[in-house]
């Protein structure tokens, strides 16, 4: 019995050695690529590479490349390894602007790939697709976000400000939590743009919308490794097979989408909205064979809800958590919330004190405030690409004159720490609009401010992300006075966890009427 006893603890033993051994090999067999290539690297440890900080959630994946811009920016660029993969970070803006722009047909992709089988939505969105299909949809969405229609769709944004102004009338305490109440705010824009939807989040105590994206985006460990994956490593993520987006937030997505597309096509309703756009987008879609879009009907339909998908995702978080750090430095700063709100009333005074699209257009400082707070809180942290074929790297140094990138290495362009570059911001942990006057932001060089991204893949909802963000912060800032209570945390701490710039917490803050 003993002995049966032992053979099964040594085979067990020999067992787990194999497989440990075999892992080994499979994820650092990579791991000479850099060196050979004479390219500067950092030295990676097996199994996770480069990433044990960001597997560990020490660090949010934006803050760890951040780190590596920090300690190796003298380098053009250096080679890490996201778990078994090659990536390359880049620091010198002439090669980001290469990546980005001049050679984007070679970078055309985001490494970010999830299966269709397990997480559709995400797979089949423009974000996520890849080559032939991503141009083909961002050419046909481009025209719904052109100026003349954020105009037109303007009225559904405003309708909304003046809301979140009656939900901070109601709150009976001069303390509002802002992160809170601006997702509610931009979960009502985005709901009512993108799928028709009136959610209530600034009427309802208990928002049933606002509860279902809050689980798109507060991940558990293991959805958060999973996204983590999805970009660093989407192999992985296609063997562990980790579902990012629950099936009840994918059901809830279509079902809403399709119930208002009916209600709409019956009752002839038009709205002006991304919807309507979407609903004409469709039926291009159908008729055009070289649309390269899924032509069996089930998952057509899903190419056109996944659209509708990551507009909501990608346009509600992105300007409530920019509202939240404008207002927070604003309460910080209070001669600076003066002076805007003096630009703000003189402009509404023109206006017949009516919040409009082109009121909005005039107030340079408001501008200011925003690209400022864009620049120290960059909601995305890092921008990634794919490498289609080899590409030709300037040299890193007199010693190498010939390095490649191979095809399949990640791209990353450390947003975050290009923000905080001392030679582009100085003193940059301070809050100073004055960075973005006209003669300042000249004298900067390009591809130094990328909140957005940049190229052909830079973010298509920009112009409504920005719109959405100013008419909240109108409202607010011209029926309150802002200040810090007295549990606002100094200075904010971020998430290490969501892929998005997110501050631990609650973000509290005093409201206090202004009388007219
Ligand atoms: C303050 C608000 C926003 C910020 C900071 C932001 C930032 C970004 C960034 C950095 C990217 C990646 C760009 C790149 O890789 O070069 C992106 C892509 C994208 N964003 Fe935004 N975004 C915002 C608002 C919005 C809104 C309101 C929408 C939709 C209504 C939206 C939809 C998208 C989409 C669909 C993409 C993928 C585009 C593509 O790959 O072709 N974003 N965004």
């Amino acid at each position: 019995m003993a002995l049966l006893f032992d053979s099964l603890v040594l085979n067990v033993i020999t067992f787990l050695t194999s497989v440990t051994l075999i892992l080994y090999l499979y994820f650092t067999r990579k791991y000479k690529l850099w060196k050979n290539r004479g390219i500067p690297y950092i030295k990676p440890l097996p199994f996770v590479g480069n990433f044990k900080d960001v597997v560990l959630q020490k660090y949010g994946i934006g803050h760890y490349l951040k780190i590596v811009y920090d300690e190796h920016k003298d380098k053009p660029y250096v080679g890490v390894f996201a778990f078994h993969q090659p990536a390359l970070v880049v620091h010198d803006l002439d090669l980001i602007k290469s990546v980005l722009v001049k050679n984007a047909q070679v970078f055309m992709n985001h490494k970010f790939t999830v299966q269709e089988a397990t997480d559709p939505l995400l797979h089949n969105n423009i974000f996520t697709l890849k080559g032939q299909k991503w141009r083909h949809m961002r050419t046909y969405l481009s025209p719904t976000f052109t100026s003349g229609k954020m105009k037109n769709m303007f009225y559904l944004v405003n309708k909304c400000a003046k809301e979140l102004v009656e939900y901070v009338d109601k709150t009976h305490s001069p303390t509002v939590h802002v992160k809170e109440t601006m997702a509610r705010f931009t979960t009502d824009v985005i709901a009512s743009c993108a799928l028709g939807l009136d959610t209530g989040s600034l009427q309802s105590e208990d928002p049933k919308f606002r509860h279902m994206l809050r689980n798109v985006f507060n991940l558990s460990p293991l959805k958060a490794v999973a996204s983590a994956l999805a970009f660093f490593s989407p192999d992985l993520l296609k063997i562990l097979r980790i579902k990012i987006i629950d099936d009840n937030v994918t059901d809830f997505v279509r079902n809403s989408v399709w119930e208002t597309v009916e209600y709409r096509q019956k009752n002839g309703i038009i709205r002006k909205d991304f919807l309507d756009m979407m609903i004409e987008l469709r039926k291009k879609m159908q008729q055009d064979p070289s649309s390269g879009i899924n032509r069996d009907t089930d998952r057509m339909e899903d190419d056109f809800v996944a659209q509708a998908f990551i507009f909501v995702t990608a346009g509600f978080e992105t300007s409530s958590s920019t509202m939240s750090h404008a207002l927070y430095e604003l309460a910080l700063h209070p001669e600076m919330q003066h002076r805007l709100r003096a630009e703000i009333t003189n402009v509404l005074a023109k206006h017949d004190q009516c919040v409009t699209y082109e009121g909005i257009q005039e107030m340079p400082y408001l501008d200011m405030v925003v690209c400022e707070t864009l620049r120290k809180y960059p909601i995305v942290t890092f921008l990634d690409r794919d490498t289609n074929t080899d590409y030709k790297l300037p040299p890193p140094n007199e010693k190498v004159m010939d390095a490649t990138l191979p095809a399949g290495a990640a791209v990353y362009i450390p947003v975050l720490g290009i923000h905080y570059d001392p030679k582009y911001y100085p003193e940059p942990d301070n809050f100073d609009p004055e960075r973005f006057t006209e003669e300042n932001k000249k004298s900067r060089p390009n591809f130094s401010y990328l909140p957005f991204g940049e190229g052909p893949r830079i973010c298509i909802g920009m112009r409504f992300g920005i719109m959405q963000t100013k008419t909240g912060l109108i409202h607010i800032l011209s029926n309150y006075e802002v200040s810090p209570a007295k549990d606002t945390p100094i200075p904010l701490t971020f998430d290490p966890k969501p892929f998005l710039l997110t501050s631990l917490g609650t973000l509290p803050l005093n409201f206090t009427k202004i009388s007219t």
